[in-house]
Order: structure tokens, then C-alpha cells, then sequence
């Protein structure tokens, strides 16, 4: 059988604002399910990219395929109804209830109202806003976080399969910003998406992404799995964007199956997908998970692990 065709397909992409070249000729492929994560630092042209997809802007040079479907050739609106779209201020309609704000989208497309009020009502509970307490409340009555995940209710309402996230969780502190990022990540609704989303956060990247784009002036400077841009850099940027959160990078990257790959695994509390630093969690919490293996001799496994990646990264 033929592999899916990509749902989205970027190929030599070019977007220059006056004489400064902001996208570079960037070529990238999407699969059906797939999280990519654009990653780098500010002003690199993760927005542009993004936006590019979506034709909120328009190429200079190059192509963006939807499905097999060049962007350009297709009505900007129906391109748009298959593409949700959570921008960096979330952008919720100030003088619209919490309800009426996640219903917009599916009343444009002439959803039956019943329809439109069941799917509102369970994307709210689902985000954590119980519809009795928020549907009716407006914008300014809701925290900054409360305020990104209506968004993200309004971006999913149409169950749109694309979904394109700008710095989602971008003016939240930093626990906030954890705890939301977990709800999102174990979110039933973005389970069988293709979602494109846009961080300068490190660790927010490498939870969220199945492979992260990593950009610099516009080009990719690497395009892979976590793991490979933390052990396998492409080059000096890569290795030095990394250098500083490397450690905890390394501990959210390893899993109990890297350190213990002999092991059977289901004899453990924690299980192969496990993440070294959700297992030391697990270890040292006020309940401690049981496991076949001390904290000590986690963390000696993990040092001979860090150790293997390195030869082999050098043979
Ligand atoms: N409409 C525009 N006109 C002129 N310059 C623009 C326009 N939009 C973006 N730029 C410039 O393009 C560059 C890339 O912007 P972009 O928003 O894509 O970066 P980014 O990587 O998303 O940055 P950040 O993380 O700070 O949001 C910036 O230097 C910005 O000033």
C-alpha cells in the first residue's frame, strides 16, 4: 500500500518583508496525526511560517499543499474551515459570551443549533471550564489561562482535522503554563490531528512535538525528533540552543526503555514510555511509585545511557 500522502506539504517556501528575507526557502512535509513544533528564537519567522500555511499571508516563492491540494488554487475560505487557528493574543470577541465566543466558527458554517450548543458545552467541560460557570461569563471575567483554552475550544469547535497553535500558551507563568500543556497534551480532540504549533519554549517543544523544526534568520537549521536535535545536532546552532537546558532535556527525552531495554517493562509501576524525569517524579513524590529499581541506580542507568548516545553519536 502507498504511504498517506502528507496532509500538509510546504516546498520552497520564500516570504520577504521589504529587503529582509524572513523565510528562506523552507521545504517540509506534515503527516496525517503528526505534531511539528516550530521552534526558535524571536523574530526567526516561526509567525510567517505558520501563517504562510494558512494563507494569512502569501508566498513570494513556493507552494503550500493542503491534501494534496495547492493552498493558492483552492477559495481562502473553504481552505480555512479545514484549518483551526489559535493566534498569539487569543483574539476572543470581547462583547461575545465564553459560548457564543467557541460558536462562532460552526455558526458561519450553518451548523444546526442543537448541534453547535452539544459540542460547546463538551469541549468546554472537556477544557476544564464547566459550561454552567463559564459559558455565560464574557472575556474580561476570565483568567489569561481560562482565556487560551476557549481559544483552543474555538479553534477545535468545527473539528477542523489541521490545527495551527501561535505561542498557545504564550502569556501564562510558568506553572500554569506546565499544568495547561499536560491537559493539552492528554486532550482526546487533538489526538488524530495534524497540528502545527509555534514556541520559543525549549521544554514546551520537546513535550509537545513528535519533530521539531528548528529555525534561525528564516532557515531550518534542523528538522527531526527531539531526540535527534538533542543527540544528533546538525550543526553549532542547534547544539547551542540546547546547550543550556540540555540536562533537562535529556531527562524528558530518555525513557525506562532506553536505560533498561532487557527489562520487562510491565513488571514496573512506570512503563518503557516513561520518561526518566516523570519516573524520578514518580520516585519522590509524597506517595512514591514502587518500582524495580532504586533512584541511585536510576540515575547511574541514565548516565550509561547519556554515555552510549555519545559514541554512538561520534562513530
Ligand atoms: N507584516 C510585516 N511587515 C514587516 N515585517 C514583518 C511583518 N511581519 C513580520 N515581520 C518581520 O519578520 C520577522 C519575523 O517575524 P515573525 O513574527 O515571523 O517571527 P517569530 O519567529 O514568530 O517571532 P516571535 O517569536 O517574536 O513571535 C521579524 O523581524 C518581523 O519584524
Amino acid at each position: 500500500m502507498p504511504d498517506a500522502p502528507p496532509v500538509i506539504r510546504a516546498t520552497h517556501l520564500c516570504k520577504s518583508f521589504g529587503a529582509h528575507a524572513v523565510v528562506q526557502d523552507v521545504s517540509f512535509d506534515v503527516a496525517a496525526g503528526e505534531t511539528l513544533v516550530l521552534l526558535g528564537p524571536s523574530g526567526c519567522g516561526k509567525t510567517t511560517l505558520l501563517k504562510l500555511l494558512n494563507r494569512l499571508i502569501e508566498p513570494d516563492e513556493g507552494t503550500v499543499e493542503i491534501n494534496g491540494r495547492n493552498a493558492r488554487q483552492q477559495p481562502v475560505e473553504v481552505l480555512r474551515r479545514g484549518i483551526g487557528y489559535v493566534i498569539q493574543q487569543v483574539g476572543l470577541l470581547p462583547h461575545y459570551t465564553v459560548a457564543e465566543n467557541v460558536a462562532v466558527v460552526p455558526h458561519l458554517l450553518g451548523h444546526a443549533p442543537a448541534a453547535i450548543a452539544a459540542r460547546t458545552t463538551a469541549l468546554l467541560t472537556r477544557l476544564h471550564l464547566p459550561p454552567a460557570r463559564y459559558a455565560g461569563q464574557y472575556p474580561h471575567q476570565l483568567s489569561g489561562g481560562q482565556q487560551q483554552r476557549v481559544g483552543l475550544a474555538r479553534a477545535l469547535a468545527a473539528d477542523p482535522p489541521i490545527i495551527l497553535l501561535d505561542e498557545p500558551f504564550g502569556a501564562l507563568d510558568p506553572l500554569t503554563r506546565a499544568s495547561i500543556r499536560r491537559e493539552f497534551r492528554e486532550l482526546e480532540e487533538l489526538k488524530n490531528k495534524t497540528v502545527v504549533l509555534v514556541t520559543h519554549d525549549v521544554t514546551e517543544a520537546f513535550e509537545l512535538a513528535d519533530r521539531i523544526m528548528l529555525l534561525d534568520a528564516g532557515q531550518i537549521q534542523q528538522l527531526d525528533t527531539p531526540r535527534a536535535l538533542l543527540f544528533r545536532p546538525a550543526n553549532a546552532f542547534v547544539r547551542r540552543f540546547f546547550a543550556a537546558e540540555r540536562l533537562a532535556l535529556q531527562l524528558r527525552t530518555l525513557t525506562l526503555g532506553d536505560l533498561f531495554p532487557s527489562t520487562e517493562t510491565d513488571t514496573f509501576d512506570l512503563t518503557a514510555t516513561t520518561t526518566v524525569h516523570d519516573a524520578l517524579e514518580a520516585l519522590t513524590g509524597a506517595a512514591p511509585a514502587t518500582a524495580r529499581f532504586t533512584v541511585a541506580q536510576l540515575m547511574a542507568a541514565f548516565g550509561e545511557a547519556l554515555q552510549q548516545e555519545e559514541k554512538a553519536w561520534k562513530r
